[in-house]
């Protein structure tokens, strides 16, 4: 691409960054599993303390601290009374001199302080579902008190989760138990997925000089795992007007996608339809960019009809590094989630780089670092069998053992 003066990968990234913004948030309910995986548009804080009461961490008996030896001697205490989890304690168990027979998880009785674990105990165990009938119990002082005090754990307005972050598992757990009922969370974006070629073809179809249509799909199950919903429109013909109509439909107000990404047809070549449309007029902000990278060098981006536009280049290898690049940040960036930062991963073994262009190659890690990832270098097969992709800086052209690089993580299918 003469003229074009080549940029590097975080000047790309950064110039796709400033074309999206997160979609809006709304409140969801912590029981609605749509709400898994979605970013927090605010911070998540405790409305209630954890524990919300103080309460025994073992079966066995509550006692007042001040009935027992100091010295540990075992005294026998009358069983007062029995209290369980999910009541409330009888205000008739406030008894001193006595012991109260409690399980996990219930509330201390006023005026007791401590819970001397069953099995430490002249009772030994307790009979699941059977009654009390306990009359006095011998026990001593323990080192422990075995009770969790109210809001050891969390209290009343504790920072739990930061806006930015996903929903998952732990964040429910800590919400839920702290009080909290619904989170301001942004939607999924929705992002349209298409290629460009004349000599694309669905899957299982195709005759002689065809070439299957790999990176629609490839794109959308990227863009799925980041956490955006995708409208797969397929393949378009090398040819500007039916690309510029499928622009135009997936872009139409109320069609509402968030983001548009296309594949193929970005190089200097006599079909690359996607440089032919961005010089009809209804692109704006067309910004057709030479990457000094390996793969992945041509690239564009536009607005059409408002929505923003990331065209990579059809080359599989190329597309899935570029879309691994510069659309997965984006859609993470529209859906509020903070950026996912590069690891600092060694090298197991040493590789080749070009001059004069960062490398983007596909790699496994493992417990000594990244490895190429396949039979190395640019290759489909080396996609199949990779986890993550390793960035080589310009200035390198011989990667060592040991050479720490940044390293992007590739998302798990979702
Ligand atoms: N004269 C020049 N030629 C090329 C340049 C250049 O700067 N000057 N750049 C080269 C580089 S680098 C790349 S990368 C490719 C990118 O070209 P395009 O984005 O225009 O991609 P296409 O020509 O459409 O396709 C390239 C290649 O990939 C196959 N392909 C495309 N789409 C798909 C798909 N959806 N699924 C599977 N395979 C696909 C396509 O059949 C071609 O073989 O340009 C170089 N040329
Ligand atoms: O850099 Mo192209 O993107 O060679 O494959």
């Amino acid at each position: 691409m003469a003229g074009v003066t080549p940029r590097t990968i975080a000047e790309h990234r950064a110039a796709v960054l400033a074309r999206v913004s997160p979609v809006p948030a709304g409140e969801v309910a912590l029981d609605d599993p749509a709400v898994l995986g979605l970013a927090l548009a605010d911070d998540v804080v405790a409305a209630t303390a954890v524990p919300g009461f103080d309460h025994a961490a073992m079966d066995g008996y509550a006692v007042r601290l001040a009935d027992l030896p100091a010295d540990g001697t075992p005294v026998t205490l009358p069983v007062l009374a029995d209290v369980r989890p999910g009541r409330p304690a009888d205000p008739a168990t406030t008894g001193t001199g006595g012991a109260v027979r409690i399980m996990t998880g219930a509330p201390l009785p006023a005026g007791l302080d401590a819970v001397v674990p069953v099995e430490r105990t002249s009772t030994g165990r307790f009979v699941a579902g059977g009654p009390s009938t306990e009359r006095t119990v011998t026990l001593a002082r323990q080192a422990r008190d075995h009770v969790r005090r109210t809001a050891s754990d969390v209290p009343p307005g504790a920072l739990l989760a930061k806006a930015g972050a996903p929903v998952h598992a732990g964040v429910v757990a800590a919400a839920v138990a702290a009080g909290v009922t619904t989170v301001s969370v942004r939607r999924r974006p929705r992002v349209a997925v298409l290629s460009t070629g004349s000599e694309l073809v669905p899957l299982g179809t195709g005759g002689p000089g065809t070439v299957p249509d790999s990176n629609s799909l490839m794109l959308a199950a990227l863009v799925r795992a980041a956490g955006a919903d995708v409208v797969r429109v397929g393949a378009v013909p090398d040819d500007a007007a039916a690309l510029g109509s499928v622009l135009d439909r997936v872009t139409a107000p109320g069609g509402a996608v968030d983001l548009v990404v296309s594949s193929g047809g970005v190089s200097a070549g006599a079909s690359d339809v996607v440089r032919e449309v961005l010089a009809t007029g209804v692109a704006d902000a067309v910004d057709v960019a030479a990457v000094a990278m390996r793969p992945g060098r041509p690239q564009a981006l536009a607005t059409w009809h408002g929505v923003p536009w990331v065209a990579v280049p059809g080359n599989p290898v190329s597309a899935f590094v570029s879309t691994v690049l510069y659309v997965l940040p984006a859609v993470r960036r529209l859906a509020g989630l903070t950026d996912d930062p590069a690891l600092a991963v060694p090298a197991a073994t040493g590789w080749t780089s070009p001059a004069g262009a960062e490398q983007v190659l596909p790699v496994r890690l493992g417990p000594d670092g990244a490895t190429p990832a396949g039979p190395g270098g640019h290759h489909l097969s080396a996609l199949a069998d990779a986890d993550a992709l390793a960035v080589v800086p310009a200035n390198v052209d011989q990667v060592r053992p040991g050479d720490v690089l940044p390293v992007l993580r590739l998302p798990e299918p979702r």
